[in-house]
């Protein structure tokens, strides 16, 4: 039995978590919103668990090393800082960050990187991703974890590589590239598509996510993984042990 704190709790992936939480072995230590006290929060739980915004980055690690417990993050639209604030904070105690916490998705991001890996620069690769019109962040998250995972694949480096919307007169497309395309409508949870377009031939890798509670179930299952973790950085994969 574990207690989580959730960060971003009236959010939509807040209240997907309350549920998966409500029927498991688990209690729920608490959860805050914008200008809630983290450290608190922290103070009260075994581990935090971060659905929210960018902004809070920075007080949701400072209260889990203040407290000495471990944070799963889910949150998206992280930028290149918050990177290495995430890598100082894994000195410290145990972090997982992942775009996406979800079983198939995970599972994925290896299919991936093995088709980019076969498949020469001449297969172009493009990632396709539609979400609800709430969403404020784009590429998603997910987007960005199956870009890294082709380029890693590729063996190259995704900040040189990612094309990240086209628009006007783009000029023919570059090889070696990975394109980013973002669709927003409706309440669609979660759709991602890695497209592999070869010479008179095309692979399409795809998730659909029919609802947000799978991905709480996988934010509730690395929760439970992270609890006495030695400091460090951690990844979705070594939660599911695949
Ligand atoms: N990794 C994964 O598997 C998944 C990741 N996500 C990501 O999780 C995040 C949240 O998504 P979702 O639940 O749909 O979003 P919502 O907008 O529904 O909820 C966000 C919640 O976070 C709160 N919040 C905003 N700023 C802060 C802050 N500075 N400190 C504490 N809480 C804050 C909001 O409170 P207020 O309303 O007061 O601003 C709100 O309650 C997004 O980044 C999304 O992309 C979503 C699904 C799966
Ligand atoms: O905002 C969302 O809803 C989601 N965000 C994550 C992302 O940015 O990839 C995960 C999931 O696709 C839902």
């Amino acid at each position: 039995m574990a207690r989580i704190g959730i960060i971003g709790s009236e959010g939509a992936m807040g209240q997907a978590l309350a549920g998966v939480i409500d029927a498991s072995d688990h209690e729920w230590a608490g959860g805050i919103d914008r200008g809630g006290d983290a450290a608190s929060l922290a103070d009260a739980s075994d581990v935090l668990v971060d659905f929210s915004s960018p902004q809070a980055l920075d007080a949701n690690l400072h209260a889990a090393i203040g407290a000495g417990i471990p944070l799963v993050i889910g949150t998206t639209g992280l930028e290149e800082r918050h990177h290495g604030a995430i890598d100082d904070a894994a000195r410290a105690v145990a972090v997982l960050q992942t775009g996406n916490t979800s079983l198939g998705v995970t599972l994925l991001a290896h299919l991936v990187r093995e088709a980019a890996a076969r498949l020469g620069p001449d297969w172009d690769i493009e990632i396709l991703e539609m979400h609800h019109r709430r969403k404020v962040d784009a590429p998603s998250g997910t987007a960005l974890l199956l870009g890294e995972a082709a380029a890693a694949g590729r063996g190259i480096a995704l900040g040189d590589h990612a094309v990240r919307g086209r628009d006007g007169c783009t000029g023919a497309r570059e090889e070696g590239t990975i394109g980013f395309a973002a669709l927003r409508g409706g309440t669609v949870a979660g759709e991602h598509s890695v497209i592999l377009a070869g010479s008179e031939e095309r692979i399409t890798l795809s998730h659909s996510a029919e609802n947000r509670a799978i991905f709480a179930r996988g934010a509730v299952r690395a929760a439970e993984w992270m609890i006495g973790r030695a400091p460090g950085r951690y990844a979705m994969d070594q939660v599911l042990g695949i």
